[in-house]
């Protein structure tokens, strides 16, 4: 288990380091046209998942979201004060 903020340094070190075999490392090389396919993919299962599977697959389906959206901002140079600004 792991925290927001405890994922985002981790993926942050993965694409600066470039360890071997980091899907995150390949997930930044394919780019933002595919990083973002990949939100509104996950994005549809969160919503499939909580109408129709309950809260448990929501919750999963939730942190995969949440795992797109982080390499989505380190691929784009968007950091968390700048979203949280908009909070
Ligand atoms: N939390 C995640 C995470 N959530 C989702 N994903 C990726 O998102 C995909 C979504 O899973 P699905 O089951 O929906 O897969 P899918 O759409 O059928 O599968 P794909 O065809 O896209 O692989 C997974 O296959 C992973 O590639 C994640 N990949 C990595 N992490 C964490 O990120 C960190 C760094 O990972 P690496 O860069 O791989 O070392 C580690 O702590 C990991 O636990």
């Amino acid at each position: 288990m792991k925290t927001f903020e405890e994922l985002w340094a981790e993926l942050n070190e993965k694409a600066q380091t470039r360890p071997e075999g980091s899907g995150t490392v390949a997930e930044l090389d394919r780019g933002v046209h595919f990083i973002g396919k990949k939100i509104v993919e996950e994005a549809a299962e969160v919503w499939m998942a909580a109408e129709h599977e309950g809260n448990a697959a929501a919750a999963e389906e939730i942190s995969q979201l949440l795992y797109h959206l982080q390499v989505l901002m380190i691929e784009r140079g968007i950091t968390l004060d700048d979203v949280y600004s908009h909070l």
